[in-house]
């Protein structure tokens, strides 16, 4: 198969491929750039894979970065892109199950696709357009399946971390994980131990936030790769929740707090949740603070002074999630009474510590303590924000 139109990433990077040939080797687009351009999905990396050794492309380009010497990749930049090149390389000889420290590199492309993980991302496309598709990766692009290239067991003991690639994929690409395929995972599910939180966390999410993510994450629960994830192990019945969910999450903080909650974790348990899958604390606050949202909205009708605690950050976020799991809120009315509120940030205050000071109120507890009430009355509506109502206030509080 030829592709005719070769769309504007991969023309541009034509350059490149063609200086390596010149100079004597074999160079391909591979991976998923050429799976997405089959898909008509933006492709977002343009990779290359090559007979030439690192060192021989450093030669061939000026510009030119050390990003995995070892694993036979180098990164050059040419017009303003940047591109990784890697050697056509095997993994096999290795067996604990993640990344070899170590690659063979190997002689042609044949050897490379085949350690490949999917037939759909083990397709490469040379200098004319054309596909070479050795495991039948075409079919299964228009099958939309995700298979393994040949046997899937052998590739899952090449990096455990491909099992839940599988399910990611099927949640971004809307596919179906072949039957073979499928059965290798739960018969290896426990591999997917051996792989590190981080990497495990950065699959989960892109199959959490698919548009396929309920039917992928289904599967990734009967498969059991969900019991070797941090905190998931006998939490079948809650997670099961997420499957039958009204929509799937779009952003991250969402779908960790969705998690969250069908977990039912409160405060601590939430920040020792975030931390065993690896998030950021800035994340881990986020997800807090839509949590707390949740709970408070569900509850009762948050009262003025709530939703500016909360801030409109929070609380769209908490509106997602609400519609999420089709929690029943008045989600314009609380943005309206937001929107309505008489200040928004503390700085939006009339007044001050300084100008409290300087009325006379000293330094200490106690100012605190009226900055606050001030702040309350004014959120609430009960003081204008404007120094002379507060000042008026403030007399009347202190004398
Ligand atoms: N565990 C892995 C990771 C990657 N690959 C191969 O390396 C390519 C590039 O990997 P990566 O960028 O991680 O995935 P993509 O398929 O490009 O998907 P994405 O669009 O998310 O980058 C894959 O297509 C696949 O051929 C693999 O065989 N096994
Ligand atoms: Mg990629």
């Amino acid at each position: 198969m030829k592709l005719t139109n070769i769309p504007a990433v991969f023309q541009a990077a034509m350059p490149v491929l063609r200086t390596i040939e010149n100079a004597g080797f074999d160079a391909y687009f591979v991976g998923g750039s050429v799976r997405d351009v089959l898909l008509h999905r933006h492709v977002h990396d343009v990779d290359i894979a090559t007979s030439a050794y690192p060192e021989e492309i450093k030669e061939l380009f000026s510009k030119t970065i050390d990003t995995g010497l070892k694993h036979g990749t180098v990164t050059i930049l040419y017009n303003g892109e940047s591109y990784e090149i890697t050697t056509f390389r095997t993994e096999s000889g290795y067996q604990d199950f993640r990344r070899p420290d170590h690659v063979s590199f190997v002689q042609n492309l044949d050897e490379d696709l085949k350690r490949r993980d999917f037939t759909i991302n083990a397709l490469a496309m040379n200098i004319e357009g054309e596909i070479v598709d050795l495991f039948d990766g075409l079919t299964d692009l228009k099958k939309r399946v995700i298979r393994a290239v040949g046997k899937p067991t052998e590739r899952f003991h090449e990096d455990a971390l491909r099992m839940i690639r599988a399910v990611r994929f099927m949640s971004q690409l809307n596919f179906q994980v072949e039957p073979q395929t499928v059965a290798a995972i739960k018969a290896n599910h426990q591999l997917l131990s051996k792989i590190s939180v981080e990497r495990i966390r950065d699959e989960f999410v892109k199959m959490g936030l698919g548009p396929n993510a309920r039917q992928a994450f289904a599967l990734f629960l009967n498969t059991e790769l969900a019991d070797e994830c941090p905190d998931f192990k006998g939490k079948r019945e809650q997670l099961n929740v997420f499957p039958q969910l009204q929509f799937s999450p779009t952003m991250e903080t969402s779908l960790w707090a969705v998690i969250v909650l069908l977990l039912k974790l409160k405060d601590i348990e939430i920040s020792r949740f975030m931390r065993d899958w690896k998030n950021s604390n800035a994340m881990a606050a986020e997800v807090q603070a839509v949590v707390e949202c949740f709970d408070s909205i569900s509850d009762h009708a948050p009262s003025d002074y709530e939703l500016y605690q909360f801030g409109k950050t929070t609380l769209l976020n908490t509106i997602d999630v609400a519609h999420i799991l089709g929690e029943p809120i008045d989600s314009k009315a609380l943005v309206d009474r937001y929107t309505a509120l008489p200040i928004k940030e503390d700085h939006e205050l009339a007044i001050d510590g300084r100008y409290l000071i300087q009325a006379g109120v000293r330094p200490g507890p106690r100012l605190g303590q009226l900055l606050d009430i001030i702040k309350q009355k004014v959120i609430s509506g009960q003081l204008e924000n404007s120094e002379e109502a507060i000042s008026k206030f403030l007399q009347a509080l202190i004398n």
